[in-house]
């Protein structure tokens, strides 16, 4: 039974959606770090909200992990390079919180244009300062948005209700989705130039971090303010408080911060600054949707291998799951053969597909055959990990789909080129689940992928066969199965031999040193 960790302040849905699906699971939110690292090694998925730091060291540690599961949007907090280097899946809830999060960038974006908590806590301290706290109206107000996806867009939609002017600065927003969304796609010079109101909604990134600072605050609008609900780290806070000092800013509401948990900040005091402790997401609501949610997905990939909202693995639906496993078992298994014959350096992996499986989301089944291909060089390789590896190693992947029809209803082929060798297998699944092998190196030869086989490249001449079984059985070796193929063109011929002992190394050097035999390999599957 997979066990799973909740190591963050999680509704108490998500630990009744794991147990209910038959997952142990430890509800421990507020974990300390020094015990996250020392309990991880027990558990195969750990969820998460923003406080636990998924570190590498953490990462390290935890031998048994497939699954973290991020409870939110942002996955700041989880070193997901080194989460894909260990082969752990890394996913998260895109949208479960994304309203909630939009309604608080409004909420911050009312909070300053009439500094409402400023003005609750001069009441509640019985002044009556009505003429302290003049506001201003958003209507008709222009409200720049940084970063216009799942919360800019919802921001967008709100303020527009509130007959507010909206541009947005997003690389990657379409005219056409801006036109839907009744925005103006603008550059940075001029939303910074024109908005009264600048929200940010971009992750941090290399391109976003220090995307307001001194620089950026000058080219701004006297009086402009700013809301960030996006991540601490957008804005540079100290050129953020210079310019709310000086007078050009007028106010800024921030909800997330460079350091969290906040507790001593350069933006606190000023009388024109508003902050939440990140409540971007608190809501019961979106708590709800999103605990609901990361279970329901951490659970599908423990239990059915199916893959959604992961940030560094191809998307595997539920439906597809079932159908894809035996042919993500089929290429493990042909890279295996192909790894375990290759004794230099890859340069390249081909995997092409034919008849159904033309027809397959190909993502899994490359990284299946990847991993099947590297297992024999590297012990900690899976489907995750294994594209990155093959990178790494500068190994060039290629899929190909052909839609002629193949001899079987469906097939695979798998291709491992080094700088002067090229091993090629093919496969099929037999009944719609069994591997089978049914060529090699271009020769026809049918076989299962069994525990134990030898794989024997030898002349086609006669006395080969007797001559092979009789030094295996003088060496107490059994034979289950034995299969045949050679090149129609006559020459070379291929042995797939399935034994029921292993067979030593000098028993292999007796096969190699028979007349007929060009090479000998023991294979193990
Ligand atoms: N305060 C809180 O509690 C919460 C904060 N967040 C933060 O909000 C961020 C945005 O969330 P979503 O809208 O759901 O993400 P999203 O991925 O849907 O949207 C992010 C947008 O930023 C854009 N972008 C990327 N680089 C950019 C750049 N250099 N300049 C301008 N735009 C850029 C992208 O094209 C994308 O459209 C998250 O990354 C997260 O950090 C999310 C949820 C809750
Ligand atoms: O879980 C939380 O409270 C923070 C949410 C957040 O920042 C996110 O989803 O990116």
């Amino acid at each position: 039974m997979p066990k799973v960790l909740i190591s963050d302040k999680l509704s108490e849905q998500a630990v009744e959606i794991f147990r209910a699906r038959g997952i142990d699971t430890d509800f421990r939110p507020g974990l300390p770090a020094e015990e996250l690292l020392s309990v991880i090694g027990e558990y195969d998925g750990l969820a998460v909200r923003s406080a636990t730091k998924v570190t590498a060291e953490v990462l390290a540690r935890a031998s048994n992990l497939k699954v973290v599961g991020r409870a939110g949007i942002g996955v700041d907090n989880v070193d997901t390079k080194a989460a894909t280097e260990h082969g752990v899946v890394v996913m998260n809830t895109p949208f479960g919180n994304a309203v909630t999060t939009a309604e608080h960038a409004i909420a911050m974006m009312f909070a300053l244009a009439r500094q409402i908590p400023q003005a609750d806590t001069s009441t509640q301290a019985g002044k009556w300062e009505k003429s302290k706290f003049m506001g201003v109206e958003l209507t008709g107000k222009t409200l720049g948005l940084v970063g216009c996806g799942n919360i800019g867009s919802i921001v967008a939609d709100r303020a527009r209700g509130l007959r507010m002017r909206v541009l947005a600065y997003d690389p990657y927003l379409s005219e056409q989705r801006a036109i839907e969304l009744g925005v103006r796609k603008v550059d940075l010079e001029e939303l910074f130039a024109e908005a009264d109101i600048i929200t940010l909604h971009t992750p941090l990134t290399d391109s976003t971090r220090g995307i307001i600072n001194a620089e950026a605050l000058a080219t701004m609008k006297k009086g402009v303010r700013i809301v960030n609900c996006a991540r601490g780290g957008l804005v540079v806070e100290e050129d953020l408080r210079a310019a709310l000092d000086s007078g050009h800013v007028a106010g800024a509401a921030f909800d997330v911060f460079v350091t969290e948990p906040a507790t001593e900040n350069v933006l606190f005091g000023h009388p024109n600054v508003v902050c939440t402790p990140h409540l971007g997401a608190a809501t019961s609501e979106a708590q709800e949707k999103v605990a609901l949610q990361i279970a329901e997905q951490m659970s599908d990939y423990l239990l059915t291998g199916a893959v959604s909202n992961a940030i560094n693995v191809p998307s595997v639906t539920a439906e597809e799951a079932p159908i894809l496993r035996p042919y993500m078992r089929l290429a493990e298994l042909m890279g295996s053969f192909c790894g375990q014959l290759t004794r230099s350096a890859i340069r390249s992996i081909q995997i092409e597909l034919e008849g159904h499986a033309a027809e397959l989301n190909a993502d899994p089944i490359k990284a299946a055959a990847i991993t099947g291909v590297l297992r024999s060089q590297v012990d900690s390789v899976n489907m995750v990990n294994a594209p990155t590896m093959a990178h790494q190693r500068g190994i060039d992947i290629s899929v190909t789909r052909h839609d002629r029809e193949p001899d079987y209803q469906t097939l695979l082929r798998v291709t491992v080129t080094t700088g002067t060798r090229t091993r090629e297998v093919v496969g099929t699944l037999i009944g719609g689940d069994k591997p089978r092998l049914v060529g090699v190196q271009g020769i026809g030869v049918e076989a299962d992928f069994a525990p134990r086989m030898l794989y024997v490249r030898n002349y086609d001449k006669p006395g080969f066969i007797g001559a092979l079984g009789s030094m295996l059985g003088e060496a107490g070796v059994n034979i289950a199965t034995f299969h045949l193929g050679r090149r129609e063109s006559g020459g070379e011929a291929i042995a797939l031999v399935e034994v029921d002992q292993r067979v030593d190394d000098a028993v292999l050097a007796s096969v190699k040193a028979l007349p007929q035999v060009v090479r000998v390999d023991s294979l193990s599957f």
